[in-house]
C-alpha cells in the first residue's frame, strides 16, 4: 500500500523539474511531495549577489511549482530544526535533498542526517548538481586527481544520467504547512541601488535556461572554440547562472552536448570540456576543501602576497585600476552580475601580479558579486590564475592587459560598451555602472579617465621579483 504521509523534498540548488533525482525519488515513493526551502545560516551567509540572485529564483520557482499543482514552502532558521518542525507539523516520513559538495555543507548535511536516523525518518541524498560524484572519479592508483587533461580522459567515455522530463503534476499533501514570505527574507537587501540594474542582466528559471541551451547549440556552438575567449562576441552559454542554482542539469549540457559533437558541430567537444572543467573544480574542492581558504600549494604561503588590500583592492574592485580591460570587466561584474572567463583571467592576474594582492581578496569579492558565484569554479579559477593552485598556470605568466585588450578586443567594443569615460554618448551599459555603483564611491560618469595605478612593466617587474625571493626562500 502507498505511504500517505508525505516526503519533504528540500529543495537547495536544484530549481528545476527536469533531470533532477532527488525530485524523481519523491515522486516514486507516491507519497504527496512537500517542496521546502529553507534560509538557513549557510545561505544568509551568501555573498550580495549570489543572494539576490537565489531570491529571484526561489520567485520564479514558486510559480514553477504551481503549474504542476504544487507550492513551494519557506521557512528561515537551523535546517535541522526546521526539518524537524516541519516533519512534525505534517507527519512526514521521508526528506530528500540533492548532494553539495562544500565542506560547510557536508558537514551540516551528515549531521542532519544522522539525526533524521535517530529519529526514524529516512533521510535520502541523491546526485544531480553534477555529472559524475567526485569519488567515483580516481587515478588508476586510486588518488584524486589533480591535473585536468588526465581527469578529462578518465570521465570523457562514462555514461551520465539519462535526462529526465518535468513531471506533470506533483502530489499534493491533504494540508499544506505554512510558508514564510520571500520578501521577509530581504534576500536584495545587500545589494543596495544595484538590484534592478543586475536584475535586467539574469536570466532566471528552468524554461530560460533550456531556451539557451537551444540557442547556444543552435547558434554559437560551431565557433565557441575560435570565440570564446572574445569578450564583445555572444559565443558561450552563459549559463553558469542557471547551473549554479540548479536551473538546468549539467546532464543536460552533457547530452545535448554529446549530440551536437556527433551531429559534427565543430566547438561541442570543446564545451562538453568546459563542463568538465566545473567537474573538475568540484572534484577537488571534495579531496582537498583546503582549496577553498588557502594557497593549494603550500610553497606559495612564503609569497609576499599583501593581505590587508586597501586602496589598491578599492580601485581593482570600482574599475579604476586605469586599465581598460581590466576596468571594463569590473564594471561589467557590478553590472551583470557576471563577468567573461577571459575578462576573469585578466582581472585576477592584474590583482595577484601587477597588485600583488593576496587572491583570496579578489575571491571573496567575485563571491559578493558573482551572481553564477559557484565554490568550486571560483576556488579553481583564483588559485589556477594566482598560480598556488592545482594544474595552475605558472606565475611567471603575467598577462599584460593591454596586450589582452588588443588581442580580445581589437575593435575596442567591450571596452567601448562598459567604460563611459571619455565617449560622447556612452552606451547604457557603460552608464548603468554609475547608476549601480553606491554613492559612498564618489563616482561620476563625466569625470575624467583616472591614471594608471601601477606601470605595467614595473607592476610585472616587482611581482616576478617577489617570485624568484619565494623559490630562493624554499
Ligand atoms: C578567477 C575566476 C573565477 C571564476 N569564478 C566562477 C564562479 O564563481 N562560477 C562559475 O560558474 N564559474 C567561474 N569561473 C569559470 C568561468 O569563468 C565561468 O564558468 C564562465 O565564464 C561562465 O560563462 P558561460 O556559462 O558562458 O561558460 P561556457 O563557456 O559556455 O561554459 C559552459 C559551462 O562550463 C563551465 N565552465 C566553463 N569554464 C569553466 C572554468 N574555467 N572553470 C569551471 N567551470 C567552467 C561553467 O559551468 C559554464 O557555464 C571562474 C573563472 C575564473 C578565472
Amino acid at each position: 500500500m502507498t505511504d500517505t504521509r508525505p516526503v519533504i523534498w528540500w529543495i537547495r540548488r536544484d530549481l528545476r523539474l527536469r533531470d533532477n533525482p532527488a525530485l524523481s525519488a519523491a515522486v516514486a515513493t507516491g507519497a504527496p511531495v512537500i517542496p521546502l526551502y529553507i534560509h538557513d545560516p549557510l545561505d544568509e551567509a551568501l555573498g550580495a549577489a549570489p543572494k539576490f540572485r537565489l531570491g529571484l529564483g526561489l520567485a520564479r520557482f514558486a510559480t514553477t511549482l504551481k503549474g504542476v499543482g504544487s507550492r513551494l514552502i519557506l521557512r528561515r532558521g537551523d535546517a535541522l530544526e526546521v526539518l524537524e518542525q516541519v516533519l512534525s507539523e505534517t507527519g512526514a516520513a521521508r526528506v530528500i535533498w540533492s548532494r553539495a559538495y562544500d565542506p560547510q555543507a557536508i558537514s551540516r548535511d551528515t549531521q542532519i542526517k544522522e539525526r533524521l536516523k535517530a529519529l526514524d525518518i529516512e533521510a535520502k541524498s541523491t546526485g544531480g548538481h553534477l555529472l559524475f560524484e567526485p569519488w567515483t572519479v580516481a587515478t588508476k592508483a586510486g588518488g584524486a586527481f589533480k591535473v585536468y587533461t588526465p581527469f578529462w580522459k578518465a570521465v570523457r567515455d562514462r555514461s551520465v544520467a539519462p535526462l529526465s522530463d518535468r513531471p506533470a503534476s506533483l502530489r499534493a499533501p491533504a494540508a499544506w504547512p505554512q510558508s514564510a514570505e520571500l520578501e521577509t527574507f530581504a534576500m536584495d537587501a545587500a545589494m543596495h541601488r544595484g538590484a534592478d540594474i543586475v536584475a535586467q542582466h539574469c536570466r532566471v528559471g528552468e524554461d530560460l535556461a533550456l531556451d539557451q541551451l537551444d540557442l547556444f547549440l543552435e547558434e554559437r556552438a560551431a565557433t565557441y572554440k575560435t570565440d570564446r575567449d572574445f569578450p564583445a562576441r555572444a559565443a558561450t552559454s552563459e549559463l553558469s547562472e542557471n547551473l549554479a542554482w540548479g536551473e538546468i542539469s549539467p546532464h543536460r549540457l552533457w547530452h545535448r552536448g554529446l549530440a551536437a559533437q556527433d551531429a559534427g558541430t565543430p566547438g561541442a567537444e570543446h564545451f562538453l570540456k568546459e563542463v568538465v572543467w566545473r567537474e573538475f573544480a568540484y572534484h577537488l574542492m571534495f579531496q582537498s576543501p583546503g582549496i577553498l581558504t588557502r594557497n593549494w600549494r603550500p610553497e606559495w604561503d612564503a609569497f609576499a602576497w599583501d593581505e590587508t588590500g586597501g586602496q589598491a583592492l578599492s580601485r581593482w574592485q570600482k574599475g579604476q585600476t586605469g586599465y581598460d580591460f581590466v576596468d571594463a570587466a569590473m564594471r561589467e561584474l557590478y553590472v551583470t552580475g557576471k563577468m567573461h572567463n577571459r575578462a576573469r583571467m585578466i582581472t585576477a592576474s592584474f590583482l595577484t601580479k601587477h597588485l600583488m594582492l593576496h587572491w583570496k581578496l579578489g575571491l571573496n569579492w567575485f563571491a559578493d558579486c558573482l551572481v553564477d558565484w559557484d565554490p568550486a569554479a571560483n576556488a579553481l579559477g583564483w588559485q589556477w590564475v594566482a598560480g598556488s593552485g592545482p594544474d595552475a598556470a605558472p606565475f611567471f605568466r603575467i598577462f599584460n592587459p593591454d596586450g589582452q585588450r588588443d588581442k580580445f578586443d581589437p575593435k575596442g567594443s567591450y571596452v567601448r560598451q562598459w567604460l563611459a569615460e571619455g565617449q560622447a554618448a556612452p552606451p547604457q551599459t557603460a552608464l548603468d555602472f554609475f547608476a549601480a555603483a553606491p554613492q559612498s564611491w564618489g563616482l561620476s560618469a563625466s569625470a575624467n579617465r583616472c591614471e594608471p595605478m601601477i606601470g605595467l612593466k614595473e607592476g610585472r617587474e616587482r611581482a616576478l621579483l617577489a617570485y624568484e625571493n619565494r623559490k630562493s626562500a624554499q
